[in-house]
């Protein structure tokens, strides 16, 4: 892929990663993603904001080929996989300076053995004249690591914002044209990326109130050319405010706690509560994490596996504790065949949540009619406390 004009002295770089499938090792990427790096050349001076994946650091190799000095290698975010081609720029630009925060500067020394003399810190505000252009940075902590900031250009009016509204999509458009799409997207890095440290995002947000951007220009996914609603949907997924929302992780070996599962979630369906089933040995992890931004309520449907729950069930326990989504309620439902302490254990997991937990119900073996009706009456609950909060709809 060649470099690509966003303004008369602004260029897009970067990588287009088609083929990757898990980030972090963690986290599926069904529609692959790309490492965005910008050029921007000033009368006087030529900035390079961010880098690529260092598996991919011959493409903007090649994409800078005819590119003669950068002056300035702005690294918004320590991370490698937008930092780990800096070694290889710096080798040939042997003038250029690394320009980042004071948190980030070790951090780029311990991960990529930058030598100590080619930093220029900047600080919250500090702005960097290119010569008709001005690249202003703005400190943006916990999007998504401590040391993370952003890029103003008044000029054209456009925010480089790293990972902050970033998506993960490999796509051939340089805007973006699918919204839809895009906000799938963008919302499943949100979950996964940025959904535990919501409070600090909603308070970066309102920094960037003030600037009048056109265009946001972020290190993954596609570029976003009328930027509202992205922002609005951020402003949504950071609210405190919950969905009129039960998101229910859960798994079954021989079918008695899908009955419980299925019974509640018709049951919820009835009082008007929407409801988002994942089944733990097949679902996409992400899927759940999305659910997880809005969910009012969770609900963990487990069998009891040696004394305790299922070790899938167990992970989506981990995992939600990690995440720290807004839910204001939580369940347990599931089967057993003799004894043990899997409502103990998995409520054990969670001390980030701040949930109200509501009466757990496990049944030995096959649930019978009477404790079916208990799930109708978890569901009044459920449909009640929901009516009762300012919930979304
Ligand atoms: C590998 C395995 C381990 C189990 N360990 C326990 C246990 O420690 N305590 C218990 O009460 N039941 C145990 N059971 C029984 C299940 O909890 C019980 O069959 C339950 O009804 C399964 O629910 P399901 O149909 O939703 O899978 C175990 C079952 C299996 C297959």
């Amino acid at each position: 892929m060649d470099k690509r004009k966003l303004h008369p002295r602004v260029h897009w770089l970067g990588a287009i990663d088609w083929d990757r499938r898990l980030f972090d090792s963690l986290i599926p990427l069904p529609d692959g993603t790309s490492y965005n790096a910008y050029l921007v050349q000033g009368n006087h001076k030529t900035a390079l904001l961010d880098t690529v994946d260092p598996a991919m650091a011959h493409i903007l190799l090649a994409q800078l080929e005819d590119v003669e000095k950068i002056d300035y290698l702005v690294s918004h975010h320590a991370e490698q996989d937008h930092s780990g081609t800096i070694p290889l720029i710096l080798e040939r630009y042997p003038d250029a300076k690394v320009v980042t925060t004071a948190k980030a500067k070790p951090m780029l020394i311990d991960l990529l053995q930058i030598a100590e003399d080619r930093f220029v810190t900047v600080a919250d505000g500090e702005s960097l004249d290119l010569g008709g252009l001005s690249l202003t940075f703005i400190h943006t902590p916990w999007v998504h690591w401590p040391e993370t900031m952003v890029t103003y250009l008044p000029e054209a009016k456009m925010l480089f914002s790293c990972d902050f509204f970033g998506s993960h999509i490999a796509a051939n458009d340089l805007y973006v044209i699918d919204q839809g799409r895009v906000h799938e997207a963008a919302k499943r890095y949100f979950a996964e990326i940025m959904m535990p440290f919501r409070t600090v995002i909603e308070k970066n947000i309102t920094k960037l109130a003030p600037l009048a951007i056109e265009t946001i220009a972020p290190s993954h996914g596609q570029v976003y050319d009328r930027p509202a609603w992205i922002m609005d949907a951020y402003r949504d997924w950071v609210s405190p405010t919950p969905h009129n929302l039960v998101s229910f992780p859960f798994v079954s070996m021989h079918g008695s706690t899908r009955i419980m599962v299925d019974h509640l979630s018709a049951s919820l369906a009835r009082h008007g509560v929407r409801v988002e089933l994942f089944n733990l040995a097949v679902t996409d992890i992400g899927k759940l994490a999305m659910s997880l931004v809005d969910a009012g309520t969770i609900v963990v449907g487990t069998p009891t596996v040696l004394l305790g729950a299922h070790p899938l069930a167990a992970y989506a326990a981990f995992l939600a504790n990690a995440l720290k989504p807004k839910a204001r309620f939580l369940s347990i439902v599931g089967s057993y065949g003799w004894g043990g302490k899997a409502v103990e254990q998995l409520a054990g997991m969670i001390p980030n949540l701040k949930v109200e937990v509501l009466e757990p119900l496990l049944v030995k073996g096959v649930p019978r009619q009477e404790e079916l009706a208990q799930l109708d009456r978890l569901a009044a609950t459920i449909a009640e406390k929901h009516s009762h909060e300012s919930f979304r709809a």
